[in-house]
């Protein structure tokens, strides 16, 4: 994090202004180039919060939540957004984005507030591209009001809700607004936003995830907006990625804005998060179960995980497949209601459960994105019952997403990109955390692979792996399981999978109206459903359940052992089901010198991780050269 170096750079939006502002710009930009300088210092020796000019209340309730020092994204951005200018700060996913836009918007909200009569309109609208992060931005807000006691109101809108719904969380008159670019055209359209009310009022517009706002097809939504924002409102956008969406948003919107950008030297790899360990390992496709298998029941991984996968199917075969082996996970997916989504994300936030299988939106095609919206229009059509489920045109497990203290991101299946694969693994390692991925890579998959090892090896040292082989898990350790995984395998059967998924879908949708009204009254209340509980009407039978001693290769017993002697020094030594997540907060992240990913040698003595004597290409250790099944069961 240390070399990222931010540059400040002005850009006139010649159209928007009269003479008289371009004098004023021309002076400001004098000042922006003075500024430029004095931001190269600020690199050398980091600022503090205090020293950024955030109010004490705001900094107390960050010592609150654990945060002490200002991301370089914070340090470059807060104060911009202090002195009133409109901001373009581009940073990697992780880099705490959120905060760096939050606090100083909330700071000039406490003064413009102190006394004042209530506005008509929110001054603040916070605009994002999924459900998901309008959540997760509303909940950041709202503990951050909280936490400072002040007498400021937040409300979060979406698409889905009804007129009268959007009306009455409109009727206190909050401040800031966070919502999807959709909401606000309905708004207007149900007459429970004025325009006019908004001109007046609006005094700053933020864009989260701004590269996905377009792509998300929110343009026209966009332009309704911004065809009544006054131009004394201050505009940032936000975003992980440089695009030519971004550069049309910004003409669209922003007025002689401060850009904050990583150098473009260091862009590539200032895009790839540089806390995450990357791992592979090479297997077939049908071997993908049992080498997921191995890694979670040998624990050779870090708790909590992440898996993704690329479709809703492939989702419940594992989590039938893993149930049959005692191993409790939940289903993300864009089928699921939203009140579920929202819901099981909180749960894994919270730390009820260890594992989360995701399918994300990469995976979804434009044409079934295109579907999903058009099943939205659909809304009230009552014929239409016996269709397809529908997909959340609006959900997004990926960009964004917050989720929190996850050690390990899976890909069970490569992403379809370069970009797909830097944001899934940027779920873990964030902020000032570390964490690690393993992908799994079948042959078919290894073309898409090379492009992103390509893309990720450094200019400078192109032989050098940024994804090693994965060290911890031995070709015995994976053959001892290879017949019972087969075995069960079989069984989790096309219907099997049909049905569950159906079962899973019927119940969430239940869920989801009891958590509409639970919601309602104890919006913190996370204990009402559990979603890990298992599709399988029968147990996992016992000797599946816990996998006997004699068959555990010993170099992974020892992994295993070491990562949980890890996972004690950090603190994380819950069962899964215990929701203790919360209290580990302030413990320290483990040493380099304790993680045993980077200095378990599978052969006796210690060295880093990647290749090693005895070790094969895949990362799997055949020392004794044992490839055969060893029939157990
Ligand atoms: N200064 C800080 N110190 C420690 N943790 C921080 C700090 N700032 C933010 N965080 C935490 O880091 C995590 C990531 O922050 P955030 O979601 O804002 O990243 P982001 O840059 O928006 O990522 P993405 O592009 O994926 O949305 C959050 O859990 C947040 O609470």
């Amino acid at each position: 994090m240390g070399k990222t170096k931010y540059k400040p750079v002005e850009d006139v939006n010649s159209e928007v202004v009269d003479d008289v502002e371009i004098a004023e710009e021309v002076e400001e930009q004098r000042n922006d180039g003075e500024e430029e300088e004095e931001e190269q210092k600020q690199e050398e020796t980091p600022k503090s919060f205090e020293e950024l000019g955030l109010d004490s209340r705001l900094i107390r309730a960050l010592t609150k939540k654990g945060i002490e020092k200002p991301t370089l994204i914070q340090q470059s951005a807060i104060p911009y957004i202090l002195e009133g200018k409109d901001v373009v700060a581009r940073a990697k996913t992780g880099s705490g984005k959120t905060l760096a836009y939050l606090l100083p918007l909330l700071q000039k909200l406490f003064s413009a507030d102190s006394g004042s009569k209530k506005k008509p309109a929110p001054s603040a609208f916070i605009l994002v591209p999924s459900r998901e992060l309008c959540q997760q931005v509303y909940a950041e807000v709202s503990s951050l009001i909280e936490l400072c006691r002040v007498q400021l109101k937040a409300v979060q809108l979406t698409s889905s809700m009804s007129a009268s719904d959007m009306r009455n969380a409109l009727a206190g008159l909050p401040e800031i607004l966070v919502s999807t670019p959709a909401c606000i055209p309905k708004c207007f359209a149900a007459g429970v936003l004025e325009p006019t009310a908004v001109s007046e009022s609006l005094a700053i517009l933020v864009l989260d995830e701004a590269d996905l706002l377009l792509s998300y097809g929110y343009e026209d939504n966009l332009r309704s907006v911004t065809s009544i924002i006054p131009r004394r409102c201050q505009c940032l956008l936000m975003s992980a990625t440089t695009s030519s969406d971004v550069e049309k948003l910004k003409k669209l919107i922003l007025h002689n804005p401060i850009v904050l950008t990583l150098t473009e030297e260091n862009n590539k790899e200032e895009a790839v998060p540089s806390n995450v360990q990357q791992f592979w390992i090479s297997c077939s496709a049908q071997d993908k179960l049992l080498h997921i298998l191995a890694l979670l029941k040998l624990e050779v991984v870090q708790k909590k995980i992440l898996i993704f996968i690329n479709t809703i199917d492939m989702g419940f075969r594992l989590k039938l497949f893993l149930e049959k082996f005692g191993i409790k996970s939940a289903i993300l997916n864009g089928e699921l209601p939203q009140n579920s989504r929202l819901h099981i994300l909180e749960q894994f936030n919270a730390g009820l459960f260890d594992y989360l299988i995701a399918t994300d939106d990469n995976s979804q095609t434009k044409k079934q994105k295109e579907e999903a919206k058009g099943e939205e229009n659909k809304e009230n059509n009552k014929n239409n019952k016996r269709s397809k489920p529908k997909l959340d045109a609006e959900f997004g497990v990926v960009r964004g997403i917050d989720f929190k203290k996850v050690h390990t991101v899976i890909n069970f299946d490569m992403p379809q990109s370069v970009t797909g694969y830097i944001h899934r693994i940027g779920r873990t390692g964030r902020a000032y955390s570390s964490g690690s991925s393993v992908s799994l890579v079948s042959p078919d998959e290894m073309e898409g692979f090379e492009d992103i090892k390509s893309f990720l090896a450094s200019d400078k040292n192109k032989d050098s792996d940024i994804i090693t082989p994965f060290p911890l898990l031995t070709e015995n350790a994976v053959e001892s399981l290879r017949y019972r995984a087969e075995d069960v395998a079989k069984s989790v059967t096309r219907i099997a999978v049909r049905e569950s998924r159906a079962q899973d879908l019927r119940n969430e949708i239940i869920n989801s109206e009891k958590l509409k009204a639970h919601f309602e009254a104890n919006p913190r209340d996370l204990d009402l459903l559990r979603h890990d509980k298992p599709l399988s009407k029968t147990a996992p039978a016992p000797h599946l359940k816990d996998i006997p001693e004699y068959l555990v290769d010993p170099k992974t017993q020892e992994a295993s052992k070491m990562v949980k002697l890890a996972r004690a020094a950090m603190g994380n030594t819950r069962r899964s089901g215990g929701g203790g997540g919360r209290n580990n907060k302030n413990k320290k992240r483990s040493r380099k010198g304790s993680d045993p990913l980077k200095t378990f040698n599978p052969n006796g003595s210690k060295r880093g991780h990647g290749g090693g004597v005895g070790q094969k290409k895949d990362g799997r250790d055949s020392s004794d050269g044992s490839t055969k099944k060893q029939k157990t069961v």
